[in-house]
């Protein structure tokens, strides 16, 4: 150790570097109101929008009185399907290769479809003229479930597309079916489910949910039409995508348009999507020539932006009798309701659906998915699940215990018993993927261990002994979950958003006093960027976390990128960042070099400097390397000290985990306490376990939220019933649970530096153990499959189904 230099300890803790709980830097803004969101923009002359919304599920439009409204003062524009066609603005392009409506073209689709758009110069005008148009509806007959969707007499709901049999995705064979997707070797599947000791069947139900953030979306479109220029501050999780859409969109060069997403709050898959607000902001402004805000409230969000899941999963799963899977086939049922707006990579119509087969060495599978029109709000977005891989996770766990169940085997053990082993990775599963590390025995048995998993059983036996003998009227349910996941879309060679590949970037400028600023093509939306990359960078470069400002979401200062969603921040970003550090530190040597006068091969790198080999007491800190690129004439070294890198990484990452949930249920009541839950994660290489943490105890609470009660629900003729806060369920402290988080490490071999991303998987997993732990507790009772949500009712409903009201 050297005598001048701090200890290399002291000086790596001062960097609050990888692993550091590095206190989140943007909270002293976001607790103290200093945030600045989408509506906290007021532009000078701004105007307001808002929709005229279709009150039925599907009705053909006779016509729109918009006079009345156009009479009241303060209201500057109505806008209709009409005056949008002469621009071909009435349909815009979906993320998933389909069409959509801006504004009701001929008929609705949905309840809470953008009829007409008013402009006024406030909100409360707006709103009011909304309520002065007089739409004349004819209402036509509805379909809001995709299996009558595909009868031959069901009504025709998308006429735009009648007699056009070829989809974005193939073929299609019914006017209200969008594709069929699949993967796998159907005929071995057959064969082998044929011919198997054992063949478990079960149809699993994900419903439609909704990510509601707490922020809805909304924009500012503001049009300078003397110097040509279009700005959009919106709630955007991709904003150089929506640069690039809305230049194909409108014709404006893309350098004329420049995208902004200031503080987000909440994304979870909402804000990936296109909505018709933002074209219709976008017009209003280039029609009025000043600024015009739309903001949705909360009944627009929950009704008419982006639903998640819908899935009707119908699986086979096949073993030999002492255990072995030996086959898994599904056939998923998707509704995607009046447009396909999903959000998934151009290539995936399912997403990563095909992950189905889960953390088990399953041989064979095969997975069809078939997407059907129906008449509810379009979008199929991935809320915190990464392109339907919380479906696939849900579904390969529930028939897992399923399966359990048919053989008489504990469902830890039959989980144990069918883990792809460590020595396998990485492993190519039936259905195609790569997974590139995973180490699953040990993260098992250590969770089962923290949990008491067989005292558990134990007391579980106990107390249905009890209930028999009607001592007790309450169940014990121990829901198990072994997952594993697929996030950071990803490589080039097969994800792309409608053509653009999702690669990402980091820009980082090393000032001449040795701080930095770095610019990433992501946006955090509560994640937490600004913290955990200004840490991967520390460690990379050796200046202090604290003196790298992270920014992210203008589109006319970042590098391009695809943007936060599907976990992949961290797996692509992350990894840009890392790169971007390295170019730092290979031309900081170089300069380190020079200024100690030996060869290039004579330094080496020691946390925050350079230091001659064999020479502890001669080296030159980053700091005093980052001032000589400014001031210093070295030969054949640029001045400055900056670096960009596009990441394409060479393979998703696969982090695991395994979640236990421990749940009392009052069979009279229907209601239902959490005693325990345990979360074991392995997302590799940890930046900020800190951040994790609140990343697990964000997703599992989602997760809570969606296995116990969240739910878009629509009855027969396609009314939302749960389209406020009073009938959609959101926890509050008051029913959340306290976690338990664990870990293990495995790194991704393929990641600069080993990161997993960690955002989805606590839905991913917790979704599972919730409901594993509802089916659990009624088990014994002769209980296989139930579905989500388990609200109080429906947990009553299964009691009273089951014979255990007497
Ligand atoms: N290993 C590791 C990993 C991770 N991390 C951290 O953590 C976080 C996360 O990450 P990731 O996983 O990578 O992710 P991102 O991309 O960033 O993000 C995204 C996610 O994220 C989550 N989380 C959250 N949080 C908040 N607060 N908010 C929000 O909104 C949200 N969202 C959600 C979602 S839904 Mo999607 O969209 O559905 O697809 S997807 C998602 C960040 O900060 C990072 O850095 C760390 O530290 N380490
Ligand atoms: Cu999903």
């Amino acid at each position: 150790m050297n005598e001048m230099s701090p200890p290399t300890a002291e000086r790596a803790a001062a960097l609050k570097g990888l692993g550091s709980e590095r206190k989140r830097v943007e909270d002293a803004r976001f607790t103290q109101g200093k945030g600045n969101y989408v509506d906290d923009l007021k532009l000078p002359g701004m105007l307001f929008g808002d929709f005229v919304r279709s009150p039925y599920a599907h009705a053909r439009i006779k016509s729109i009185d918009a006079e009345a409204a156009k009479a009241l003062p303060g209201v500057v524009a109505v806008l209709t399907a009409e005056d949008l066609a002469p621009l071909g603005l009435h349909w815009m392009p979906t993320l998933a290769g389909d069409k959509q409506m801006v504004l009701a073209d001929g008929k609705v689709l949905f309840q809470g479809q953008e009829v007409a758009f008013v402009v006024a110069e406030d909100r409360y005008i707006a709103a009011d003229a909304v309520e002065l148009i007089e739409v004349d509806y004819e209402e036509l007959p509805v379909v809001t479930d995709p299996f009558k969707a595909q009868a031959d007499d069901a009504p025709v709901l998308r006429e735009d597309l009648d007699g056009n049999m070829e989809g974005a995705h193939g073929p299609r064979r019914h006017h209200n079916h969008i594709f069929t997707w699949e993967q796998g070797d159907k005929e071995a599947t057959d064969t082998v489910i044929g011919s198997a000791d054992v063949v478990a069947e079960e149809m699993i139900y994900y419903h439609r949910t909704h990510p509601c953030p707490l922020e809805t979306c909304g924009c500012v479109a503001s049009m300078d039409k003397v110097n040509g220029k279009l700005t959009v501050h919106g709630t955007f999780q991709a904003p150089h995508a929506v640069r690039t859409v809305a230049s194909l969109i409108s014709g404006i060069a893309e350098h004329n348009i420049r995208i902004i997403s200031p503080d987000i709050g909440g994304g979870f898959g909402n804000k990936v999507g296109v909505y018709p607000g933002y074209i219709c902001s976008i017009v209003a402004s280039i029609v009025t020539g000043v600024p015009v805000k739309w903001v949705e409230d909360r009944m627009d969000n929950l009704m008419a932006t982006a639903f998640a899941r819908d899935y009707w999963m119908q699986g086979k799963i096949a073993a030999t009798k002492d255990g072995k899977i030996t086959g898994l086939w599904c056939h998923v049922t998707a509704d995607h309701g009046a447009f396909d707006a999903c959000a998934d990579p151009t290539k995936f119509p399912a997403g990563f659906f095909n992950i189905c087969t889960g953390s088990y060495d399953i041989p064979t599978a095969y997975l069809a998915v078939d997407g059907v029109y129906t008449n509810k709000a379009p979008g199929g977005v991935a809320y915190r699940c990464s392109f339907r891989v919380t479906e696939a996770a849900y579904f390969i766990e529930r028939m897992i215990e399923v399966l359990a169940i048919k053989l008489g085997m504990d469902a830890a053990e039959l989980r144990a018993k069918n883990f792809i082993k460590a020595d396998q990775f990485p492993y190519r599963s039936a259905l195609g993927w790569e997974y590139d590390s995973g180490n699953y025995q040990p993260a098992w048995d250590k969770a089962l261990k923290a949990v008491g998993y067989d005292d558990l059983r134990k007391e579980q036996a106990e107390r249905v002994e009890a209930f028999k003998r009607g001592e007790t009227r309450k169940l014990l349910g121990i829901g198990l979950t072994f997952f594993t996941e697929i996030v950071g879309a990803g490589p080039v060679k097969n994800c792309d958003i409608l053509g653009l590949g999702m690669f990402d970037s980091c820009e980082i400028r090393i000032h001449p006093t040795g701080s930095a600023i770095a610019r990433l093509g992501t946006i955090s939306q509560g994640q937490g960027h600004a913290t955990t990359f200004a840490q991967i960078l520390a460690s990379e470069t050796g200046i202090p976390a604290d003196d790298i400002t992270i920014e992210e979401g203008d589109t006319d200062t970042a590098p391009y990128g695809l943007g936060t969603y599907g976990s992949r921040s961290t797996p692509v970003a992350g990894a840009a960042t890392a790169m971007a550090g390295r170019k730092i530190r290979a031309k900081a040597q170089m300069i380190a070099a020079y200024l100690l006068e030996v060869h290039d091969d004579d330094v080496e790198w020691d946390v925050d400097r350079f230091v001659v080999k064999g020479a502890p007491e001669r080296f030159k800190t980053m700091k005093e390397i980052a001032f000589a690129s400014y001031n210093q004439a070295i030969p054949g070294v640029e001045p400055g000290l900056e670096a960009v890198s596009y990441y394409d990484p060479p393979n998703m990452t696969y982090p695991f985990g395994a979640y236990i949930c421990v749940m009392e249920i009052d069979a009279d009541t229907g209601e239902w306490s959490i005693r325990q839950f345990y979360a074991l994660d392995d997302c590799g290489t940890r930046i900020n376990p800190m951040i994790i943490e609140g990343q697990v105890h964000g997703g599992v609470t989602e997760a809570l939220a969606i296995a116990m009660g969240q739910e878009i629900a629509y009855d027969e003729i396609g009314n939302v019933k749960t389209g406020t806060l009073m009938d959609f369920f959101i926890p509050t402290a008051w029913e959340t649970p306290h976690y338990t988080t664990d870990h293990t490490v495995t790194p991704s071999p393929h990641h600069p530096i080993g990161a997993k991303g960690v955002g989805e998987s606590p839905n991913v997993g917790g979704v599972p153990a919730f409901s594993n732990a509802v089916h659990d507790a009624f088990r014994p009772f002769g209980l296989v499959q139930a579905h989500m949500p388990h609200d109080h009712w429906r947990i009553w409903k299964i009691a009273h189904d089951l014979g255990l009201h007497g």
